[in-house]
């Protein structure tokens, strides 16, 4: 392995290989090295069996089924939906209406994001967790001891709709695709309602999704010398409701289940959901959330989207479903803000459930 170097969660202070230049992942990977710096060690990598998706099927949705007129169709695909949030905490959804070319041009704009020049992108590099536009290397580069080898940018979209306006273009596409996404998450947690036994617009109202806290997050993974022994995320579950993602066409992302990692080889223009904290917590802890990680290769560039789709940011408190709380299930988790929840989510390491574990109620 080659010598320790810093970098740093945003670019601001970033330290340099041999202190010529700055460094992002990307600089980093094209610069030729052989090996990784021992920073980017990661022990974890190795630990579990990986089943390939014919091995543990990962159930896939047809999101069209939602709305079908047809009440006994309906049914099913929200049993199903249910189901899947039991069961696994992720599945692949198809027949979600969103256009192969808008999502194509999204990722076009992403790539040009990460074409951009260090010294271009310094411009959205953010100083703390609750900047709208934030980009950065690795996760939290402060509170990590294993980085992450990835470059990201964090663009808080919904209530407000914030973002780079760098490359030309990529604003006004980016718009129109979270707005399908946040259709599609509404659409989804009625059905999630249902399948708790809530009436369809439960969580719509209780809480307050019309002012949701949605954030769209761009992560680039470029080729690494030693994919075995780095990590593009390690482990960990995601902060909001659902998450949905979709990736370049190069697969890396693996989920949890039964002791084994399951890659997700999803479907060509099939999006990947993730069921996060906030969904656990409101489901009193009936839908686990997804841990998951994302590979690495030695030889592709991957790209993915990932789309965060919570409540209110600080409007509403969340917290087990009153309905879902009885004395067999007494409240597995205290109240929070999302805002609250975020903060205890995104100022640590990436790392399992660690910010939900701070908030769950030992019995
Ligand atoms: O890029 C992936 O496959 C996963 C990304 C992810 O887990 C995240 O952004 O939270
Ligand atoms: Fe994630």
């Amino acid at each position: 392995m080659a010598a320790t170097i810093n970098i740093s969660s945003d670019f601001s202070e970033q330290a340099s290989i041999n202190s010529t230049k700055p460094v992002t992942i990307k600089s980093l990977s094209e610069s030729g090295l052989t090996s990784i710096p021992s920073s980017f060690a990661s022990k974890t990598l190795q630990d579990l069996p990986v089943l390939d998706s014919s091995e543990d099927a990962i159930p896939i949705l047809d999101f069209s089924l939602l709305s079908s007129s047809n009440s006994k169709q309906r049914q099913k695909a929200i049993q199903d939906l249910g189901q899947a949030c039991e069961e696994w905490g992720c599945f692949l959804l198809i027949n979600h209406g969103i256009p192969e070319s808008l999502i194509n041009s999204v990722m076009e704009g992403v790539k040009g994001f990460f074409d951009l020049s260090d010294e271009e992108k310094r411009e959205f590099q953010g100083k703390n967790i609750f900047d709208p536009i934030r980009c950065g290397s690795s996760f939290n580069t402060a509170a990590e001891k294993v980085h992450c080898w990835r470059d990201f940018f964090k663009v808080f979209v919904h209530p407000d709709f914030h973002f780079p306006h760098k490359p030309s273009g990529f604003s006004d596409t980016a718009f129109e695709y979270v707005k399908r996404i946040r259709e599609i998450a509404s659409e989804l947690l009625k059905g999630v309602s249902e399948s708790l036994g809530l009436e369809p617009n439960y969580i719509s109202k209780a809480m307050n999704m019309e002012s949701s806290f949605q954030v769209f997050i761009a992560n680039l993974y470029p080729p690494c010398p030693e994919p075995e022994l780095a990590v593009g995320i390690p482990p960990h579950s995601d902060h909001g409701f659902l998450t949905i993602l979709s990736e370049n066409g190069i697969n890396g992302l693996q989920t949890l289940h039964n002791g084994n990692w399951v890659k997700l080889n999803p479907p060509l223009n099939a999006l990947m959901v993730n069921t996060a904290d906030l969904l656990e917590i409101l489901s009193n802890g009936k839908y686990k959330s997804n841990v998951h990680r994302a590979v690495l290769y030695s030889n592709a560039t991957r790209i993915t989207m990932a789309t965060s789709n919570g409540p209110s940011f600080e409007q509403v408190i969340i917290s087990p479903a009153a309905e879902l709380v009885n004395e067999t299930h007494p409240p597995a988790y205290t109240s929070c803000t999302y805002r609250q929840f975020y903060e205890l989510h995104q100022s640590n390491s990436v790392d399992m459930k660690s910010a939900l574990d701070r908030i769950r109620i030992l019995t």
